[in-house]
């Protein structure tokens, strides 16, 4: 267990208490110093003054280094484990594979990253320049940026409290090199917590594209899906689309389809039409998927011919052309 290794990571100490709560409401909401969770906090009486909702010196320099990202993407899922980070890694790929587009993975699930790892660049390390924090490189046209790059090991864990998180991701937008890029995508835990409200108050001026909402066809991943629309609504995000994830399982010898869910396979459809969300695709179930991930190598170039390589793309054409609509 650990705090970080990587010093700059950790927002000033005294700004935080030690024993900031866990549910801090942050020093900028009108709970600031008041809610129930504050008792206790060496903050509360500050917060609870006024005195900490002086505008964020933080935001103007996020702005600046934001300038340089045309579309700004979050993916979110309700529930863990239901691919968000896979699918990401596959856009990201997808992205980069044209090479005059630059593309940028930023990995804000500070409790479980996995993206470096599924990039198969889980050794590489974050280094300091002049200009900021160089993010580690894919390729010449893919970086990527996580706190699983400032881990001794893997099987470290990170527990931290709310401003701890939101410091951290203030400086993965303000201090991190991403230099221009055409597409951020920001990849985020489950639910709508610290970090997801982090991005919102962060982004707020430089603007987000949208989100897209990662599921499987259970319902149980469904309804939890219901709980990150209306956070979406509620904070004004866009949402560009939904994905069913897992969504059938094409057998790799007879190519047969089988409904693992079933009856609930198609409830991403189903809700799709209740909200009038826009259903991007369906990737069924390959354990080759899952397999790729393990080795860090891209599932799309490894099985171009696979329906589950046809289904990534497909979405990822949907995104591109709502983006391009938006533009
Ligand atoms: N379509 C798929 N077919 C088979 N395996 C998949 C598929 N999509 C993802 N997986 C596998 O499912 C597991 C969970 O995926 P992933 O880590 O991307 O989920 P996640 O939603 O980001 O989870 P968390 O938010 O909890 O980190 C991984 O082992 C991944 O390789």
């Amino acid at each position: 267990m650990i705090e970080t290794q990587y010093s700059p990571a950790v927002p000033d100490p005294k700004s935080i208490p030690a024993n900031a709560p866990e549910h801090c409401p942050g020093t900028e909401s009108d709970q600031a110093g008041k809610a129930d969770a504050c008792a206790g906090c060496d903050n509360k009486d500050v917060c609870a003054s006024g005195a900490t909702k002086l505008p964020d010196p933080a935001l103007p320099l996020i702005k600046r280094r934001m300038a340089g990202v045309k579309h700004k993407i979050l993916i979110l899922s309700g529930k863990g484990g239901v691919g968000k980070s896979t699918f990401t890694a596959q856009l990201g790929w997808a992205f980069a594979a044209d090479e005059d587009i630059q593309t940028g993975i930023m990995d804000v699930d500070i409790c479980g990253p996995s993206i470096p790892t599924i990039l198969g660049i889980a050794s590489e390390q974050v280094h300091a320049s002049s200009s900021g924090w160089s993010p580690v490189y894919v390729q010449d046209n893919m970086a990527v940026m996580s706190v699983g790059f400032m881990l001794p090991t893997s099987k470290d864990a990170i527990m931290w409290r709310g401003p701890k998180k939101n410091g951290l991701i203030s400086q993965f937008l303000k201090d991190v090199d991403w230099g221009d890029l055409d597409f951020l995508l920001i990849d985020t835990p489950p639910g709508t917590s610290d970090e997801h409200l982090s991005i919102v108050q962060y982004l707020k001026e430089s603007g987000i594209d949208g989100a897209i909402l990662i599921t499987t066809p259970q319902e149980v991943a469904i309804q939890d899906v219901r709980r990150e629309i209306d956070f979406c609504r509620k904070v004004g995000i866009r949402i560009l689309g939904l994905v069913e994830n897992m969504s059938g399982f094409v057998c790799p010898n007879c190519k047969g389809e089988s409904q693992i869910f079933k009856p609930t396979t198609g409830g991403a459809k189903k809700l799709s039409e209740d909200t009038g969300i826009p259903l991007l695709g369906a990737v069924p179930l390959d354990p080759r998927i899952g397999k790729s991930a393990d080795y860090g190598v891209s599932f799309l170039d490894e099985y171009p011919d696979s329906p589950a390589t046809t289904a990534y793309l497909d979405i990822i054409d949907r995104v591109k052309e709502i983006i391009d609509d938006n533009s």
